[in-house]
């Protein structure tokens, strides 16, 4: 059997221009992107082309019904830029940072922020637990595919304002990876958490998300002394902006 190749990108379904919108051609030029250059240099598996669409594009960009208006947003561990670059397409009133460890990505992902003139968004090379005190905290911070939830909840959660929230997309698990984290969150100062499903009714995959909001100490007392301390002395590693 032959791995797909970036021709095995199928048209926009329909449901993308309600979608996307008025950026649906940034969107369909960001889905060649991904199956040309992504495919490429190893940042997508070539088998995700024929799903590129519904199970990425669409999939993400539909968070956008649970982003509160004009906020803050981090996207860690973007990689190719999932969800992150979805949800600024849809959603030019956010600000949006793309957080991501491994260079050949933070590449990609700048490339296609020029590519895509997305002005409201940031990458930002580094990993979470070592941006603290370096990177503005935010209202909200994406993550899909990064680690469990407790270990993410642990990454995420202290990058927050006081009472931010943390949307981590799931799938099947998410019922099931927030009861094991429960305890974890709630240490990290989530006073509420749930299991969310967006894009219902609109697209073929609805997202399945964990929401966790947190009080007034995100990621509890310890982080928030790691976080003043950073901030006082301006120290933090890992920490590289490109734009
Ligand atoms: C499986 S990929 C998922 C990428 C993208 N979110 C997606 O859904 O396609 C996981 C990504 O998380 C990044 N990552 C791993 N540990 C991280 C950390 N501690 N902080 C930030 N990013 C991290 C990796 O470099 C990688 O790009």
């Amino acid at each position: 059997m032959t791995e797909p190749t970036s021709s095995d990108l199928p048209p926009a379904p329909e449901v993308a221009r309600e979608v996307f919108g008025e950026r649906l051609a940034d969107a369909s030029r960001y889905a060649e992107l991904l199956a040309e250059v992504g495919v490429k240099r190893g940042l997508i598996g070539p088998r995700e082309v024929p799903r590129l669409w519904e199970r990425h594009l669409l999939n993400c960009a539909v968070l956008s019904e649970v982003v509160p208006e004009g906020v803050t947003v981090c996207d860690v561990g973007s990689g190719a830029g999932l969800p992150g670059i979805p949800l600024a397409l849809v959603r030019p009133d956010l600000r949006i940072t793309l957080l991501e460890p491994l260079l050949r990505r933070t590449t990609f992902l700048q490339e296609a922020v020029e590519l895509l003139g997305l002005d409201h968004v940031s990458v930002v090379r580094g990993r979470a637990e070592e941006v603290l005190g370096s990177l503005p905290p935010v209202h909200v911070v994406t993550a899909r595919a990064v680690a469990p939830l407790d270990r993410l909840a642990g990454w995420g959660v202290p990058l927050l304002r006081p009472y931010g929230e943390m949307l981590a997309l799931k799938g099947d698990t998410a019922e099931e990876e927030l009861k094991a984290a429960r305890a974890a969150l709630q240490k990290l100062g989530v006073v509420e958490s749930s299991v969310l499903r967006v894009g219902k009714g609109l697209v073929e995959q609805p997202a399945t998300v964990v929401r966790a909001e947190v009080g007034e100490s995100p990621g509890g007392v310890r982080f928030a002394a790691k976080r003043a301390k950073a901030a006082r002395t301006g120290r933090s590693r890992g920490v590289r902006r490109r734009r």
